[in-house]
């Protein structure tokens, strides 16, 4: 990330959600981050309004349905090594970016997340702006944290500290 910020914005001044067409591995991290984040494991409870027949069950009109968009977002057929981060996955080999569409953290659908537009601006600008001033690093001599989290209606990542070293100096 800090390499293309380098090549396309330099250090002369902040990103902009114009830079994003040109920031394809920037974009690529965000939707694994996205991915391996699982914010929303289990999306918002829904209703089916009519009897829904699939796969031989039987879905009664007014039943509650959990959407498990954890199972989407680790599906090996679609990611494999789903456990590992792996930005790469979403790049082709003449740097586009493929696949991003499958990464539904936002779930689908009319009652889809209100804030995706917002939250997806956001998380560009802010990720992009602090890898360009700031290298994020483990504390001096150990691992970086784990990716596992702490599951519920959403996920959160365990608690980790880290070291943020500014590049002026
Ligand atoms: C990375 C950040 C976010 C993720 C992964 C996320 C994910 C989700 C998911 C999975 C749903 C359930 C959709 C469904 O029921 O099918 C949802 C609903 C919703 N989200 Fe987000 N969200 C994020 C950020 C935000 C932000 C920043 C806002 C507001 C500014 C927001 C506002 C809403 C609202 C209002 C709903 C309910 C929509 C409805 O029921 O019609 N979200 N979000």
């Amino acid at each position: 990330m800090r390499k293309e910020i380098e090549d396309v914005i330099g250090s002369g001044r902040p990103p902009q959600l114009s830079d994003q067409k040109n920031l394809n591995y920037c974009v690529a991290v965000i939707h694994e981050v996205l991915r391996l984040g699982n914010i929303s494991p289990t999306s918002l409870p829904h209703c089916v309004s009519k009897d829904v027949f699939y796969k031989g069950y039987k879905i009664p009109k007014d039943a509650i349905v959990m959407p498990m968009l954890d199972s989407v977002l680790s599906d090996e057929s679609n990611f494999p090594n789903s456990h590992k981060f792996i930005p790469e996955r979403f790049i082709d080999q003449d740097g586009h970016l493929v696949d991003v569409d499958k990464v539904m953290a936002f779930s689908i659908g009319k009652r889809n997340c209100l804030g995706e537009s917002l939250a997806r601006m956001e998380l560009f600008l802010y990720l992009t702006s602090l890898v360009q001033r700031f290298e994020l690093l483990p504390p001096e001599g150990e691992d970086p944290p784990s990716l596992d989290g702490i599951y519920g209606t959403t996920h959160s990542p365990l608690p980790f500290t880290f070291r943020v070293l500014s590049r002026n100096q």
